[in-house]
């Protein structure tokens, strides 16, 4: 109760992110032990402002969601979303891309590449309200709350796969932690790259521009195809499928 989100008129219920939902992927894990389980961050998942636009999104296999996360601090680190990689297209070597965008509060998005077991790219964003942040195939993500505001953000998705955890838990959380100090290695990663900072930008080959709501994509959801068919958008994806 008390965490109803109102959207085009509608009120929403969240899944909650509980604490000890995340036990594997924390820094300190003798502080986690003595922990109460508490609620971390709110997921209210498949939006839409009415049933015309609701239909087009699913026709379109997208869906829309709102992620509210808190301040707080985990110990010596700040708050976090569990982390997840995408699986593979199928009948594709690419997994499926992520679109969000912040609505309110500041984000840290941390992607990380995995190419046969290892790291091989990092890059950190650091976004504010009306940024836009595009996670390309094979990153695999987490999103961080280091201020001591709300952080609202959205993000468009395919909506036809379930999110791969195990291989962030295997490792006890992404290739960096985000402590009070700033960022430190995972030391289970056998091999990290340093962090790559990069600026959240404006996507002008589908239509997106930081500071525009992205939800009004749903008038135009063929551009957002690229979420569905990463495979088919070398316009999109040529740049960073390279890397
Ligand atoms: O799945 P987590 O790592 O906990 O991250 C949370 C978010 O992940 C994805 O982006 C989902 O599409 C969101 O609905 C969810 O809120």
């Amino acid at each position: 109760m008390g965490n109803e989100l109102e959207f085009y008129g509608k009120t929403h219920s969240p899944d909650i992110r509980m604490l000890h939902d995340m036990d594997e992927v924390v820094h300190d894990q003798a502080w986690l032990r003595s922990q109460d389980n508490i609620e971390l961050y709110y997921m209210y998942r498949d939006l839409s402002a009415n049933g015309d636009d609701h239909k087009k999104i699913v026709d379109n296999r997208l869906r829309y969601d709102i992620t509210i996360i808190p301040p707080a601090m985990l110990s010596d680190e700040y708050v976090k979303t569990a982390g997840h990689y995408h699986p593979a297209v199928e009948g594709h070597n690419l997994s499926y891309a992520e679109l969000y965008q912040v609505l309110e509060g500041k984000a840290t998005y941390l992607l990380q590449k995995a190419e046969h077991g290892k790291i091989v790219d990092v890059i950190v964003y650091e976004a504010t309200a009306g940024d836009l942040v595009l996670v390309p195939p094979g990153y695999g993500h987490i999103t961080i709350n280091k201020t001591q505001e709300t952080l609202k953000m959205a993000n468009w998705v395919c909506r036809d796969f379930s999110s791969l955890y195990d291989p962030i838990k295997k490792l006890s959380g992404g290739a960096y932690y985000l402590l009070k100090d700033g960022f430190v290695k995972n030391p289970e990663y056998l091999s990290v790259p340093g962090i790559r900072y990069e600026e959240p930008h404006d996507y002008p080959e589908a239509g997106l521009f930081c500071g525009t709501d992205m939800y009004v994509m749903v008038k135009e959801i063929e551009k957002l195809d690229f979420l569905v068919h990463p495979q088919d958008h070398p316009e999109i994806f040529g740049q960073v499928i390279s890397v």
